[in-house]
């Protein structure tokens, strides 16, 4: 149930809405702490989650200072729910270099 209530992320929960976090975790959490824990929580949290997130940050200022992206035709909206919420068949993504 973590990070699919709609009572806490609205009815379109499973959509995927970046925009969400505009305001920050705690305006799209209604101030939940718990509601919101990609990293986990208490003594066992993940070691890496600043690495993590520093990471991708940077992988991302890296792709899109060189690149646009579109999704293609061919994608197949199926979000997999494991561990953490995955696309059943990836997600095939067009770069054009800028
Ligand atoms: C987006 C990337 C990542 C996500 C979403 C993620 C998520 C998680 C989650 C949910 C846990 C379990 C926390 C718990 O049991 O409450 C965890 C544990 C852990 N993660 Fe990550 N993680 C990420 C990247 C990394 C990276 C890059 C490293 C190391 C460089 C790392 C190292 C660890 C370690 C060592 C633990 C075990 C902590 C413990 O049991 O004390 N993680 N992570």
């Amino acid at each position: 149930m973590i990070h699919h209530d709609p009572k806490i992320w609205g009815e379109d929960v499973h959509a995927f809405k970046p925009e969400r976090f505009l305001d920050g975790i705690a305006k799209a959490t209604n101030n939940n702490p718990t509601a919101f824990m990609p990293f986990g929580m208490g003594h066992h949290i993940c070691a890496g989650s600043n690495f993590a997130i520093n990471e991708a940050k940077i992988t991302i200022a890296m792709i899109l200072q060189r690149y646009s992206l579109t999704l293609s035709p061919g994608y197949v909206h199926a979000p997999h729910p494991g561990l953490t919420l995955r696309p059943a068949y990836g997600i095939q993504i067009i770069l054009n270099a800028l």
